[in-house]
Formats: structure tokens, C-alpha cells, sequence
């Protein structure tokens, strides 16, 4: 029995250990002496020849943590160091070799990919084998049928049999179907990876949504960015021990100094450029008058909610007719490598009386993070009068962002930066990739015209 007050998760001295062996002989042979050291009076003897045959490798050794209701954890590491045998082990698909391991409440699992599903059965088939799985009935599974379809969006393929299906594919429907079972605890591995950024970008924000109404989260990631967006603590995994506990920002940089070699500031202020956000911090992306968020744009953001949606704003009656960003030449861009200049056009129609119209850009990541923008804020004003068309244009340099893919949000709206209504903003508005060569650390990238270092002697020898 587990009270009020018991912990969503509870893991006291956890080991897990993996057997290899050479051959299938010398697994049976395993299994036999691990039997017979149970026998009265051959303990030590038969646990000496078990243990001489294969190779036992210790994925996790004594992992302590609590995970509080509501809490949202994330899990680093290096490849092998145990974060996702740590997941199976608390989703129940892998038993412990030792310790205790304790949870509370349904629990929701995007493990990696190959898990969950069985290939043979059709999408659909495996929403509702999963669905019940899930402790749900089958009324209840039945009529949450079509949005999780929604959710997934896989169109035809959900009457396909999973193994068809691509990668992207799979999680999505994962994803889908993790989203509607009633999860007090969401379990999220790796696997988002490979979904497209759009559907990335509506997993994290139904993940954000899910910890801000008080669901627990476990979240592991390589992307750190991510982990400190969605997670108010870290656990540094490191060779199957757990190394280090603790807020977001410390421990993320700790772990990256470990990977640069460098030696750990400690929690000190410095910014290391990987992710120094606080998590959970940052405006919301809509309001593209780049100045504090007024109550306004909270209240939009809230009630047309970040799921992903192409397109919202209710309040004006313009519409973004056609976005398209080019380069000098007037070719559509898909791909930049950075420091080429490109311009970004905007055309709204149905515009109607405007007092000062504003059009606004941002371009974000992946993770839906606003990496930079401009609007017109300064460069109008007009008297107020009636259009039927409006035409912005941006003209500016690319900056040298990470390799990776990218969307620009537009928006318009009418007035000032104290007063304006937004007409329509949309989320998705231009897609492309950046194949910039360089190595980058942190967002973006910068020109460096030369680097060197010097070593010398400020004494005489
Ligand atoms: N089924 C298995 N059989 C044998 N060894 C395994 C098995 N699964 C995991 N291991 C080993 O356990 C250790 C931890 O692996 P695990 O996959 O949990 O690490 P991880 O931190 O999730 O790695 P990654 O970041 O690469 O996904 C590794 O040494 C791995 O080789």
C-alpha cells in the first residue's frame, strides 16, 4: 500500500547486471549452476563455476532517488551508462538484480523503438491491445480511438501492421497512444529523436502541459536543451552509478565539463553555453513584439495552447496569405550554411482598418526555442487606414546555426508594442535545414578569423 504521501517513484540500492555468454551451451550451462547453487550445501562452489562462465556487465549499481508526484526528472548520460535499462526496470519490462524499486499510479512509456507494440498487429489493433494494457476499459479505449489517430497522424497506415511502419511512424503512434491512457507518471526515452521537428514540438509541448497539471515526468535525453526545458532535476547517470542529483543547470553543466574534459566549475554562475536557460523559462512564442508578455499574449498562448497548431489568433481579421524566404537570386531557401543573406516576405490579405500593422518573424529549433527575430514595430508609421493587402519584407544575414532543422513563425498584429491586437500568427510558416560544416557548441555559431594559444615562461630558467 502505498499513501498520500509515497513518492511517484522510489528506488533504494538498485543494481542490474546483464550475462553474456559465448555460446548458447554455455547460457544453459549458466542456468544449471545458478540452480544448483540454491541447493543446500553447493552454495559457494556452484556460484564459483556459474560466475566463471560468460561475462555479467553491471548496467546500474546502487541507484538511490525518489521522484516526488509532480515532479519532472530528467536522466543523463553517457552512451551505456544505464539510463534506459533504468526506465525498463521502472517500467517492470526489465527485473531488478538487486535493490528495490517502487511506483505509484499508471505509469505511460515511450521506450525506445521496437518496444510496445507487436509488428504483426495493425496500428489500430495495437491502440487497443495497448489501451487495455493500460488498465483502460474497452469503452473507454474505443472512444478515445480517433484521437489518438488524430494525435498520430499517420493516416492509412494506422489499419497497416506496425512493422511496416518507419521509425517516425512508430512514435508517433506511441506517442499517440502514451497520451491517452490517464499517465500519472510518463516515462519518455530517447525515441522522440527521430520524429520530425513538427511532431516534436507537439510531443514537448503536450509533455510541458502534462507536468504543469501536476503529472510526474521521466525524461531521458542527450539533448540537453530539451532535459532543462522540460525537467526541474537531473540525475547524472555515469557507468551505471548514479553521479550526480540535483537542479537542472548545475548538473547539465557538470556533465558537459566531464565531456569536454574540462574540470567542473561546480554550481557556479558560469554560462557554458549548452542550454543555460532555466527550465521552464522563456516568453511565449506568439508574441512577436518581442517585449515583456503582456497578459494579452499570456491569455492567447493559453487558450489557443502550443500544440503544435499550424495557425492561430482570433482576435483580427487579417490572414498570412503566402511566406517565403529567399535568397538574392529569388530561389525558394530550404538549406543555408549561414552568413548569406536572405529575405524573408509576408503577405496577409483581408486586412481591412489598421491602425500601425506590424509583422513579426522568429526562427526557433527543434525544441520550439526562440533563437532570433525581428517585427516592424519601429519601421511604421503610418496613419491609420484601410488595406486589402499587406506586404512585409525582412532582409537580413543568416546566422550560422547548428546543423539541424529549423521553422519560422510569423505573425501580424495591429497598434503598439503596449497596445496591439494580433491578427494571425502562424507557428510553422517556413521550414529549413542548416548544413552549416562548422562544430558549434551551444545554438549558433560565429566566425573565427584565427584562434591560437601561447605557453611561456614569465621567469627567467
Ligand atoms: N540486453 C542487454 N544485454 C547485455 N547488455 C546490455 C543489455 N542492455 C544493456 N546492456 C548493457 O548495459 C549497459 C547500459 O546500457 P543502457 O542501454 O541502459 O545505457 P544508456 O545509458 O541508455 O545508453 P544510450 O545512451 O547509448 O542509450 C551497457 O553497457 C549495455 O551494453
Amino acid at each position: 500500500m502505498t499513501g498520500p504521501a509515497a513518492p511517484a517513484v522510489d528506488v533504494q540500492g538498485l543494481d542490474r547486471a546483464f550475462d553474456i555468454f559465448p555460446s548458447d551451451q554455455a547460457r544453459a550451462r549458466h542456468a544449471l549452476w545458478s540452480a544448483a547453487a540454491r541447493l543446500p550445501g553447493l552454495g559457494t562452489r556452484a556460484r564459483q563455476r556459474r560466475d566463471a562462465i560468460g561475462t555479467r556487465t553491471w548496467a546500474l549499481r546502487d541507484v538511490s532517488f525518489a521522484v516526488g508526484r509532480g515532479e519532472s526528472v530528467g536522466f543523463i548520460g553517457a552512451n551505456g551508462s544505464g539510463k534506459s535499462t533504468l526506465l525498463h526496470v521502472l517500467c517492470g519490462t526489465l527485473a531488478p538484480s538487486g535493490g528495490l524499486v517502487r511506483t505509484s499510479g499508471r505509469i505511460g512509456a515511450l521506450l525506445e523503438l521496437g518496444t510496445g507494440f507487436a509488428a504483426d498487429l495493425t496500428g489500430r489493433e495495437n491502440v487497443r491491445l495497448s489501451g487495455l494494457l493500460h488498465g483502460l476499459d474497452e469503452a473507454t479505449v474505443a472512444s478515445r480511438e480517433d484521437a489518438i489517430a488524430a494525435f498520430a497522424d499517420i493516416g492509412a497506415y494506422l489499419d497497416q501492421p506496425v512493422r511496416t511502419y518507419s521509425s517516425g511512424m512508430y512514435v508517433r503512434l506511441a506517442f499517440a497512444v502514451m497520451a491517452h491512457v490517464d499517465a500519472d507518471v510518463m516515462i519518455v526515452d530517447e525515441a522522440l529523436a527521430v520524429g520530425d521537428i513538427r511532431f516534436v514540438q507537439k510531443c514537448l509541448a503536450h509533455l510541458e502541459r502534462f507536468r504543469a497539471a501536476g503529472g510526474t515526468l521521466l525524461f531521458v535525453s542527450h539533448d540537453l536543451p530539451a532535459v532543462q526545458r522540460l525537467c526541474q532535476r537531473v540525475i547524472w547517470l555515469d557507468r551505471g552509478r548514479l553521479r550526480m542529483d540535483g537542479p537542472p543547470r548545475d548538473v547539465t553543466e557538470a556533465y558537459f565539463d566531464s565531456m569536454i574534459g574540462a574540470p567542473s566549475p561546480g554550481s557556479g554562475s558560469r554560462e557554458s553555453g549548452v542550454g543555460s536557460r532555466e527550465a521552464g523559462v522563456g516568453s511565449r512564442p506568439e508574441d512577436l513584439t518581442a517585449g515583456p508578455e503582456t497578459p494579452q499574449a499570456a491569455a492567447r498562448a493559453a487558450s489557443a495552447g502550443d500544440d503544435g497548431a499550424e495557425h492561430g489568433g482570433t482576435l483580427g481579421k487579417a490572414r498570412i496569405a503566402d511566406v517565403r524566404l529567399v535568397d538574392d537570386t529569388g530561389s525558394l531557401v530550404a538549406s543555408v550554411r549561414g552568413g548569406e543573406r536572405l529575405t524573408l516576405f509576408v503577405e496577409a490579405a483581408g486586412v481591412g482598418w489598421l491602425r500601425q500593422p506590424v509583422v513579426g518573424f522568429y526562427v526557433k529549433d527543434r525544441l520550439g526555442q526562440q533563437l532570433f527575430g525581428e517585427n516592424t514595430l519601429a519601421a511604421v508609421t503610418a496613419a491609420p487606414r484601410h488595406a486589402d493587402t499587406l506586404v512585409a519584407r525582412f532582409r537580413f544575414v543568416m546566422p550560422r546555426l547548428f546543423p539541424g532543422e529549423y521553422l519560422v513563425a510569423v505573425a501580424i498584429a495591429d497598434g503598439t508594442q503596449a497596445d496591439h491586437v494580433h491578427h494571425e500568427w502562424r507557428h510553422e510558416a517556413w521550414h529549413f535545414t542548416s548544413a552549416w560544416p562548422g562544430g558549434a557548441t551551444g545554438m549558433v555559431g560565429i566566425d573565427v578569423d584565427a584562434s591560437w594559444v601561447i605557453a611561456y615562461d614569465t621567469t627567467d630558467r
